[in-house]
This record gives structure tokens, sequence and C-alpha cells, in this order.
């Protein structure tokens, strides 16, 4: 059955389109398309339109010669005129320009055709795959079969823009070019197979243009839709061997030169190119085939100049050319019947037609108006195929299709996955394990340090208490001797002031051997305390080097973030060496004590005998008639002074200097211990031996720095505030003035100086306690009641009284008894008994104890006033009361006696 150009008409004849126009969408949600057609989705799978483009060639070397007009006009790239109207010259009648056109010319068609891109003449093979079949290979690595097709009249340039030529390859080589480059920047995430076949059909047979083994068969398959049974796809990996594959194959392919075309192609050339893409990452795997058609161009019989078999190979390509009009008109018509079976091009076809393709079709038209009705032909043909519509859907195999390949990979996952659990097993397992063992390790080196401090801390404070313990020894030693010096220079002076006025030689040679027998005590005091001085400096090394070390190690608890857990253990190790300070200190003020108690006994002795024997001698000179009226005088002023006038020392007086020296030179130098300096005790130590007892260190900041125990770190139990200065001890004595009265020798003694000083104790109720030379001869406690005096009217030294309101600018300052000091010693030797808990340093407590103390005394529960004592002498008062006192040096002030 021949076809010709008439029927070819009839198959894209517009009535038809009409006819069938109101089909098509039925069902479909459609919408606008840009390129003029439109496009439906449905759920399952994307419709989309075949994409259709048209390329123009130029004019060939004959139509240029026959100097055809050109019936193609591109207007842009989407749209054409095809035979547009021409400018008409004016066409003149008897020289007048005659209207209406020109009746012996044929009307021009001027057709105006949109698609989906137009290609002019000037369009090179690397312009039509840019805008054409680039875009696929997205959509066919995505999953999608893709098909492109030339279509033509014979000689249009199907051919040249399929497989181009030589130094021009065409779409198809351009295309699998691009396809193995996509494939490249894509092998990481997938794994590709790609295998191409190359047929033709010729005379509607089938042949394979790779493998010449003579007819093939086409076979429908469920599942594959329509295959080449026999067909052989042979596998390539880049583009280069696509090129001499298709080199290959179009020599096999059937040619012959024709009128139109010297190299005219007789067959429709099927290239297929068939990809499986498996996914690496969810191990998908997809088939898709891409198919590059170039058809046999349609022809007129007579414009190939064809006879014979070459008539007959037109016949055939005309009648699978018909087919394919007749299924592309159903297809843009949406009816369901598409006679694909009535070619072979079109079953092989069915797939890029009406299946799950997405086609685009490349329509080849000559521009010169030799082919006018070629021309008019495939752009009417083209037309209709923009309306056809195809569903497209990826695809993707299903696991009934690939259940070994799925078990396969199924496996393979499996065993991905376990090793991968395996590996996180072990990497969480030995991060936890390190983390642990890092913690572990952490907590182990940190237990360490903390032991390893701690004990050198513990051993840095033993050393420390015990040095402590030996310097305070020392020193305390040393303190008693200088007493003991103290004690013997009186006596010597005493001893001096006695014989210096008597003429007796057998008294002078006694006075002599008891100057030598003092002097030698003195020499022997000297030289232990020099000793005991010696002994002391390398004390005080040994400790100024243990307090090196403690700085250091706290510094290095301190850069290791520990000094948090060991600040209690620091405070407690502190806080026994405080204690055992002032323990030392009130061992020490008790052997003051005693010292001074037999020195007082010894003096009261002495004087008890003085006053026997100047009462003898009194009375034998009265007797005698010897005795002058002067030391009548002094006789009775002397008893009257023992009778009547009293020395009275209120405790809110100052101290003298002598009272000052004897303080700071008897107490222990517990402050310097707190924070040892080796210029310090350089200082401290350094011994005059002439006139030590002379010497003087600042002795109110000796008695601040000697008695303010307050560590300069730690809290103290007892705060070193003046409150609780107030309540420390004061010496109420004043043994200095019977050493230093330098100027015994030549003035005598006032009898305010010989009577004794007290220390009172500040209550509001002052007790001014009288010194009786009566009651202190017998050795009773005075039997008046002290008379009471008001602070506003104490008298000063010279005997007139004071104003209250100028002593109201001293600070009022409270002395204890030396039994308040005992009992406050106590309460703070009992507070630091505890061990096992950090004593609570807290001033308050201790002033409370000071309080109940003082409120204890002022009740008269205490009966520890010195001079309450049966066993103390009048006489002997001055040194009676030099007991073991603590005294602020901001509280003592000048002596008042009245
Ligand atoms: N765009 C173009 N640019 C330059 N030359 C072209 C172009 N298109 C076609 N030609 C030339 O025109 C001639 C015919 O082209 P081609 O063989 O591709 O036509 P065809 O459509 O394949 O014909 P047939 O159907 O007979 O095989 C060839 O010599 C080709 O080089």
């Amino acid at each position: 059955m021949v076809f010709n150009k008439r029927d070819l008409n009839k198959a894209f004849s517009p009535s038809k389109m009409k006819k069938f126009g109101k089909r098509r969408s039925a069902g479909l949600v459609v919408k606008p398309s840009t390129s003029g057609s439109t496009s439906a989705v449905r759920s399952e799978a994307a419709q989309t339109n075949i994409k259709v483009i048209v390329r123009v060639r130029p004019h060939n070397e004959k139509e240029l010669q026959d100097n055809f007009k050109t019936v193609v006009k591109i207007i842009d790239d989407r749209m054409l005129v095809f035979d547009p109207k021409e400018e008409e010259n004016p066409f003149f009648y008897r020289g007048v320009v005659q209207k209406g056109r020109d009746l012996l010319k044929k009307q021009n068609k001027e057709l105006q055709f949109v698609f989906d891109k137009v290609f002019d003449m000037s369009t090179s093979n690397l312009d039509v795959f840019e805008g054409s079949t680039k875009e696929l290979i997205t959509s066919l690595l995505d999953g999608y079969n893709c098909s492109v097709f030339a279509y033509g009249a014979t000689g249009a340039g199907k051919t040249h823009t399929m497989l181009g030529k030589e130094g021009d390859p065409g779409i198809t080589y351009r295309t699998m070019a691009e396809l193995f480059a996509e494939m490249e920047l894509q092998k990481d995430a997938k794994g590709f197979n790609l295998g191409v076949s190359y047929l033709e059909i010729y005379n509607e047979n089938v042949q394979d243009l790779l493998h010449k083994v003579g007819p093939l068969h086409l076979r429908e398959d469920g599942r594959a839709g329509v295959v080449v049974a026999g067909l052989k796809i042979i596998s390539i990996h880049n583009a280069d061997e696509l090129l001499s594959l298709l080199a290959k194959g179009n020599k096999n392919r059937t040619q012959h030169a024709t009128d139109a075309n010297q190299e005219s192609s007789r067959s429709h050339a099927v290239f297929q190119v068939y990809i499986n893409i498996s996914s690496k990452i969810d191990g998908q795997v997809k088939h898709v085939k891409l198919s590059m058609i170039d058809l046999a161009g349609s022809e007129r019989a007579s414009a190939t100049g064809c006879k014979g078999a070459r008539f007959k190979e037109g016949a055939n390509i005309n009648k699978s050319l018909l087919a394919l009009g007749n299924c592309i008109n159903n297809l843009a018509d949406g009816i369901k019947h598409i006679p694909y079976r009535d070619s072979k091009l079109t079953r092989l076809l069915k797939d890029s037609l009406g299946g799950n393709c997405q086609t685009v079709m490349i329509a080849n038209i000559s521009p010169s108006s030799a082919s006018f009705e070629d021309t008019y032909n495939t752009l009417r043909y083209a037309n209709r195929a923009k309306k056809i519509k195809t569903s497209v859907k990826k695809n993707i195999v299903s696991c009934q299709m690939h259940v070994t390949g799925y078990i396969k990979m199924v496996e393979d996952q499996k065993r991905e996955i376990e090793t991968l659990k395996q590996k996180l097993i072990a990497y969480e397992k030995g991060t936890l394990t390190a983390t642990v063992e890092k913690s572990n390790a952490n907590n182990e080196e940190q237990a360490r340090d903390l032991t390893e401090f701690s004990n050198k801390l513990t051993e840095l404070y033993n050393k420390k208490r015990i040095i402590n313990e030996k310097i305070l020894s020392l020193e305390s030693s040393d303190k008693i001797l200088y007493c003991r010096i103290l004690y013997k220079k009186a006596a010597d002076q005493r001893l001096h002031n006695l014989t210096t006025t008597v003429e007796m030689h057998s008294h002078d040679e006694q006075n002599a051997s008891g100057k030598s027998r003092v002097n030698k005590s003195l020499q022997y005091f000297k030289r232990q305390r020099e000793g005991i001085k010696v002994q002391i400096k390398s004390m005080w090394d040994d400790l100024c080097k243990i307090e090196e070390d403690l700085i250091e190690v706290i510094l290095k608890i301190k850069s290791k973030n520990l000094f948090e857990k060991l600040e209690d253990k620091i405070n407690f190790l502190n806080s026994e060496v405080e204690a055992l300070r002032m323990q030392q200190q009130f061992e020490h003020a008790k052997k003051i004590s005693s010292l001074q108690q037999c020195e007082m006994e010894s003096v009261s002795t002495i004087v008890k005998m003085m006053s026997s024997t100047l009462q003898t001698y009194y009375n034998l000179m009265r007797g005698g008639g010897t005795i002058t009226e002067k030391l009548k005088q002094e006789f009775k002023h002397l008893v009257k002074s023992l009778e009547g006038i009293k020395n009275i020392k209120w405790s809110d007086m100052n101290m003298n200097k002598q009272e000052e020296d004897f303080y700071s030179t008897t107490c222990l130098s517990v402050q310097d211990l707190e924070n040892p300096s080796r210029t310090k005790m350089i200082d401290l130590l350094e011994i005059d031996s002439e006139d030590e007892e002379l010497r003087v260190i600042s002795p109110k900041k000796q008695l601040q720095m000697t008695f303010d125990c307050t560590p300069t770190k730690f809290s103290s139990p007892i705060p070193a505030t003046s409150e609780v200065l107030n309540g420390t001890i004061t010496l109420a004595a004043d043994p200095v003035a019977v050493i230093e009265d330098v100027n015994a020798d030549d003035v005598p003694a006032e009898p305010k100086q010989l009577n004794s000083t007290f220390c009172l104790p500040e209550t509001k109720s002052r007790k001014r306690v009288l010194s009786d030379s009566k009651n202190q001869v017998n050795s009773r406690t005075p039997p008046k009641v002290a008379k009471r005096i008001s602070p506003k009217n104490k008298t000063d030294v010279n005997g007139t009284i004071q104003n209250g309101k100028e002593n109201n600018k001293e600070v009022q300052k409270t002395t204890m008894t030396a039994k308040s000091i005992a009992i406050l010693n106590k309460l703070k030797a009992d507070r630091m008994k505890p061990p096992i808990n950090p004593p609570t340093f807290n001033g308050d407590i201790s002033e409370v104890s000071l309080k109940a103390v003082r409120n204890k005394e002022r009740r008269g529960l205490t009966s520890t006033h010195p001079y309450q004592k049966p066993n103390l002498h009048r006489g002997t008062a001055k040194l009676n009361n030099a007991g073991p006192t603590i005294v602020s040096s901001a509280m003592v002030k000048k002596g008042k006696t009245s």
C-alpha cells in the first residue's frame, strides 16, 4: 500500500483535529503551558507534552542556484511564519496604481506557528543540542524514559541534526557525551550500567546495525513493553566509543542517493541507550531508556524521482510515517485507540509517543519554496504533535521484578548495619571508657593531690607547732631571766641606797660581797639569755623556712583549685598552732606571776624588818636625846604616810613608761610567730648587753604586737579589737619604779612613791582600795571600806581632784584581774580543745565570755583581786600586783596616783 501526499495531508487535516478536540482533555487537570500547549498532572504520573522543536536548514546549493524563494520566516525563537506575505510592488495600470492584489499571483498562506523552540538556518548542532536534548539528561538519570526523533522531508536535515558530520557531531553524540559527564558527576551516589543498540527499520524490517544478523522481530512484553528480539546491546563507557559505534552503524544503514538528497537515508534509524541506575544510598534501581530516532524522510515520489526498489522504499517509508501520523493524531485528539500496530516504527515508538516517556520531536524543514509542500506538511505535523501528552513516571524497579537483587541488597545492608553497629558500640565504649577513665583519672589525680597536700600541710603545721612551742618556751625562759635580772638589780639598788649613807666597815664588806654575788648572778643570767637567743635565732630560721614552704604549698593548692577542699583543714591546723601559742602564753604568765610573787614576799619581809629596825633606832635616839627635830619630823611624816596617804591606781589610768617597758619585755612575742621574718627576729632578738632592761621597743606597739594574737590570715577566737583588748590583763604594780629610780641616790624617795599603786577593775561604782601601812604590816585585809571616788573627782598625780569632764575625754578602759585572766585563758583553752571541728572563731562569743567574767567580778562572785589576798602586804603592794596580766596598750595610759 502506497501512501501519497494526499493521504498524509488527510491524516493531519485540521478538520480532524477539530473533531476530536473536545475529547483531548477529558479526565485531566489542565493548566496553562508556557509553550502555548497544556500540561496535566496525575497523581501517579506526571503528564507532559511532547516537546516540539523546529529546525530550519540553510538553503542548499541547488536551491540557491535556482533562486528559490524563502517560505519560512523566523519571528523569534518560538515562532515562525510559513509563507509570509511579501512586500507587494505597486501594480500600475496605465500609470495609475491599482488597488487590490495581483490576481495573477498566488496568495500567501502566512501561517503562524508557535513551537517550543525554533532554530533558524544559522543554528549549529550544539545550539540544537542545548535547546532540545540537554535537559533530557537530568530526566533520564532521574528515571524517566526519553525519546528524541527527527522528522522531516527528505533532505531537510534530519540526519545532519541527529548524527551530524565529521567535526560537527549531531545531538546524539552530544547527548551521550553529556550523559557520560553527568554520570561521572553522580558516580559516588549511583552506579550506572549502560548499553546501546542501533537498529534500522527498512521496508518494515528491523535490522541490527551493530550486529548484522538478519531481520529482527518485535515482541510485546508486559513488563518491558515492545522489545526487539535478538537485538545486540553493546556496553560503552564513554562518548568516544559511541562515535565509533555510530560510524559502524551508519555504514550498515541503508542509504541511497535520491534526487532530493545524495545521501538519503532510506530507513528509520533507532539508536537506543539502556541505563541501569542503582542508588548507593537507598539501593534503588532504575532502568531507563533513551531513544534517538532518525526517521526516513517523507517524500514525494516525484521529488525523489525514485522508481522500482526506491519507489517501494518510499512507499514503506510513507506507510510508516503515515502510521506515525495517525498515532500522533489520535494521541493529540485524546482517542483511546492508538494504531501503533500499523507499522513497526509506531510499535517501536509506542513508549516514546504515548507511554512513559519524555519526548522531543525535532521537525526539520527546508526554507526553500522548492520544498513548499513538505515544509508545510512538516509544520502541520509538528503542530499536531505538540498537542500530544505523554504520561511520565520514574522507572523504578519493583521488588517483584528483582527479588534476588533486593534480597542481596537487604543482606548487604544488614551486614553493613551490623558492621556500623559494632563500630558504633566500639566507638561509644571507647569514648565512654575514655571519658570514665579520664574522669576516674582526674578524680584519682585529685584525690592523690588532696592526700598529698593534706599530708604535707599536716607535716608542715606539725613542724610549725613544734617550733612555735620551742621558740615560745625559750622566749619564756628569756623573759623570766630578764625579770630575775631586774629583781637582782632592784636588790642591788636597795642595798646601795641603804649603805651609801651608813658608815660601817663590816657592812661595807658585806655590801661588797653582796654586790659581787649580784654581779655574778647578773653575768650568769646574761650568758644564759645569750645562749637562749642563739637557739631562738636558729629556730626562727627553721620557722621562716617552714612558713615559706607553707606558702608554696598553699599556692600550689590554689593553682589546682583545691583550696576550698582544704580550707577547713588549713583553718583547723592554724587554730591548733594558735591554741598552742595561747597555752604557752598562759604558762609563761603563770611563771612570771610566780616569780613576782616570790619577789613581793621578799620585799615585804625586807620592809617589815626595816620598819622594826627603824622603830628601834628611833626609840634609842629618842631615849638618848640624840634625836633631832628634823629626824622627828621625818619619822612622823613617814608614819603619817603609812597611815594616811593612799596610792590608788585606776585601771584606766595610763601606764608609765617603766611599766610599759616591763610589760613589753616580759610578754611573749606570739604575733611574730604568726608571720615570721628573719629581719624582724633579728631586730627583736638584738641584745643590748649593757642596758637591755632599758631597751624600749616601741612599748605600745610592742604591746600590741605581743598581745594581738589575731592571725593575719585567719579569724581569731578573740578578735583583736579594742573591746577584747580592754578585757585583757594589766600588771597593776610598778616594779620598774623601784629599779628605774635613777635619782634615788640623790633624792630621797617621796612617800607617795613608796606607797602601793593599785590597779582596780573598772566598774560603775569604782572601789578605792587604800594602801594602809598598818594593815599591810599586820598582813591583814584593809579593814576600812574603800572610799568611793567618783570618776568625776579623780585625783591626779599631784593629789588635785580632776574634773570629770576632762576625764571624759579619755576613753574608759577595762582592766581585768588575774583571776579573770585565768578564767579567760581557761575559756580560750577550753574552746580550743575540741579538735574534731575547727573552732568557730567568733569574736562575739569571746566578748560574751569576757562580759560574763566582768559581771561575775562586779557581783563579787570572784575574789581574785590581788589586793584581797590575805598574804599581801601593803608595803609590797607595788610588786604584789605584778602578776601575769595582759594589757592593751591603747587602754593603758599614764598612771595617775592619788
Ligand atoms: N542545518 C544544516 N546546515 C548545513 N547543512 C545542512 C543542514 N541540514 C542539512 N544539511 C545538509 O543537507 C543535506 C541533507 O541533509 P540530511 O541528509 O541530513 O537530510 P535528511 O533529512 O537526513 O534526508 P533523508 O531523509 O533523505 O536522509 C546534507 O548534505 C546536509 O549536510
